[in-house]
């Protein structure tokens, strides 16, 4: 039946019956009165409602939406009118079909014969068929497809930290939102339509057949349907609750499978089965009581609808008995109070998806209208064979989310032409905001940063990034196989040039997959150090004119770690690229040409690392003593601690060196 149980459908199933149409009522369809009401719209409080009103700007954009595709919706909305026309003459036909095999002088209206009556009959059905054939095939648009490709453009261009935080939901407004503005452009257009075509036609029909009959449905069947509305409201707020508790129970189950490793770990399956319970129990307790009120709701209606038809066909049984309509017309007034009703039905529905659809065109439009703070589409290009020394000059920094605490003050540094700086200071002294604020995520709030003397906001994000090769702290491998990976924002380099990237960051594990660079791997199918060497042959494979590294502390075992620092001494060697390290790992810190002491978002300490090891009292002594007692697990043996190594004057020069120390 129409539109049956839609209140407690979910929102995906909402959408997956888009292009659906609700079939034209039949005789079976006299039960309309048992159709609950459409889900209400969030958006359907009078308070909304004067916003929108106010706001004709959304709805200009959502036509403006459907401007691509007028051509096919105008053909669409003739079929519909065609197709529902030739619907409305149905129970009109049915009436006088049955006086014409009832009557005792049967006539047919403009003298046709009877064959040539039925041949008519059948060419208008068809006709009625074809038109909602075509009306369906051409509802089905590129509106949602057109609107999801401009939409994702537009949240990738977005600053990271509006999607980071979730601030715009953008997936939600990809999935849910981009669904009901397409649905409400298409279906719910052309159901709207076809309802008030079968309220008005239905009804000017009644009217003409028998005013009086017509009277008596409209004193019984709009407040029933009144009724039904505001109950269907109720059982939809169950509905929600049920929803919400179902959510809240499969993030539950998400959070805890995903970390069974954890779970597992801790014995906390009691624990995690307790939690589970509890939601199960709320959802079944939630669920009886929808199943209650939905019996009360389909009974009540049923009944009450039973009963509409029954007045109607005993009063119409004494009009009829009186002579003053026939058989044939008590018919098809029967016939048009289940249009009208499911008429009216529909209007409420069309009612609230264009409430729905307004509120999540202005989610929409508020993703695709927000312009990112940094515009990838202004500046000038950078040119890809550029080199030049990298400036932080007097940098301050706070993150948007954060205002008012500065993460980076008054921040001073310089990375010279193949020169390699480290950057080392305590957890959350602000050395990976460096690199943000260096591939332009953010800008700094004051001061500037310079590429060969130019301020990096006045180039193109885009051209700008381009040059920076970037391996940040937790490398991201996209599904598909090594060899795209490693290409990854680089589609036009040959195999040679991968391989060579990937011999040049010790990625040899690859030679060694069943397909080489052709082996399909996902997110968890590499090991944190074989990630990493990915990444920087990823990074590599750019030739960047910069590159910001941010060194994993924790994900590698020795033999990794060792690989690994030999690629990035490679690309320490190399006197092309301006690296800025974060620095975690020893071995770097020693092997980089200059060190930066970072604490508190500026510069306390600079010198190789010969000179800051040997600076009595110096902050950088005590950052790696606290470092090398972290390795060991307990404080240094007297003679093998930083505050000593001025004695020996001399930085370690194998990495292997800086291990057995820490071993030690
Ligand atoms: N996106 C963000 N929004 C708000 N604050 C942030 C954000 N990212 C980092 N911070 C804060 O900025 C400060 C500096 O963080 P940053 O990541 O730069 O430190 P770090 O020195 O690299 O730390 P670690 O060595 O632990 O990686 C911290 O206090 C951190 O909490």
């Amino acid at each position: 039946m129409l539109g049956l149980r839609a209140p407690f459908r979910t929102r995906a199933a909402l959408s997956a019956s888009c292009f659906r149409r609700p079939p034209l009522p039949s005789l079976h369809a006299l039960r309309f009165l048992s159709t609950p009401s459409p889900p209400p719209a969030p958006a359907s409080s009078p308070s909304l409602l004067t916003r929108y009103a106010a706001e004709p700007a959304t709805l200009r954009k959502l036509v403006a939406l459907a401007k691509p595709e007028a051509k096919p919706l105008a053909i669409s909305i003739s079929l519909l009118v065609v197709s529902s026309s030739v619907s409305m003459s149905i129970p009109f036909t049915i009436g006088r079909l049955i006086d014409f095999f009832t009557s005792s002088q049967p006539q047919i209206p403009l003298g046709l014969s009877l064959g040539q009556a039925s041949t008519l009959l059948v060419l208008l059905f068809t006709v009625g068929a074809a038109a909602n054939a075509g009306r369906a095939i051409l509802m089905r648009q590129r509106i949602v497809a057109r609107l999801r490709e401009r939409m994702y453009t537009a949240a990738l261009q977005q600053d990271v930290d509006y999607v980071e935080r979730g601030e715009g939901d953008v997936l939600s407004r990809l999935t849910v939102d981009a669904s009901i503005v397409g649905d409400s452009l298409t279906q719910n257009l052309s159901d709207g339509l076809r309802a008030v075509i079968m309220s008005s036609a239905g009804l000017g029909a009644m009217f003409y057949v028998s005013p009086q009959l017509t009277l008596l449905m409209l004193t019984i069947v709009p407040p029933v349907s009144l009724a039904a509305v505001f109950y269907g409201r109720y059982l939809k707020r169950l509905s929600n609750q049920t929803q919400e508790a179902l959510g809240d129970l499969t993030k539950i189950a998400t959070e805890t499978l995903s970390a069974l490793r954890t779970v597992q770990a801790f014995t906390a399956l009691p624990h995690e089965t307790a939690k589970f319970s509890t939601r199960v129990e709320r959802v079944l307790a939630l669920a009886r009581k929808e199943a209650v009120a939905s019996g009360i709701f389909f009974g009540g209606t049923g009944w009450s609808g039973n009963l509409t038809i029954l007045g109607l066909l005993g009063y119409g049984g004494t009009l009829v008995s009186a002579g003053t309509i026939t058989v044939g017309d008590l018919t098809s007034l029967l016939l048009y109070t289940v249009y009208v009703g499911s008429g009216m039905q529909m209007l409420t529905t069309f009612f609230t998806s264009i409430m729905r659809a307004l509120g999540a065109s202005q989610r929409i439009f508020g993703l695709l209208d927000r312009a990112p703070a940094i515009d990838p589409a202004i500046g000038a290009p950078v040119g890809p064979a550029r080199r030049g020394p990298v400036r932080f000059e007097h940098v301050s920094f706070e993150y948007p989310g954060r205002p008012g605490v500065r993460v980076l003050e008054g921040l001073d540094l310089e990375v010279k032409v193949g020169e390699s700086v480290a950057v080392v200071g305590q957890s959350g002294s602000g050395k990976s905001s460096i690199n943000a604020l260096l591939l332009r995520y953010y800008d700094p709030v004051e001061g500037r940063v310079t590429f060969d003397g130019q301020d990096i906001r006045e180039f193109n994000p885009e051209s700008w990034r381009s040059i920076v090769g970037v391996v940040p702290q937790d490398p991201v491998v996209f599904t598909g196989t090594i060899a795209s990976n490693i290409a990854y924002g680089n589609e036009s380099a040959t195999r040679e040039e991968i391989e060579a990237a990937a011999r040049q960051a010790n990625c040899e594990f690859v030679w060694g997959m069943p397909h080489g660079f052709d082996t399909e791997i996902g997110r968890t199918s590499l090991s944190g150090g074989q990630r990493q060497r990915l990444a920087i042959a990823r990074a590599l494979l750019k030739r960047p004119a910069v590159l910001a590294l941010d060194e994993a502390t924790s994900a590698l075992d020795a033999a990794s770690e060792h690989r690994v620092n030999d690629a990035i001494d490679k690309i320490l060697r190399s006197r092309q690229t301006t690296c800025l390290i974060v620095a975690h790992r020893l071995s770097t810190i020693a092997r980089a040409e200059k060190i930066v002491v970072l604490e508190d978002g500026h510069v306390t300490e600079t010198g190789t690392y010969r000179q800051l090891v040997n600076r009595q009292g110096s902050r950088f002594r005590a950052l790696m003593a606290a470092q090398l007692e972290a390795a060991a697990g307990e404080p240094l043996p007297a003679g093998t601690h930083p505050d000593h190594t001025e004695k020996t004057q001399a930085a370690p020069q194998e990495e292997g060196d800086v291990q057995k120390s820490a071993q030690a």
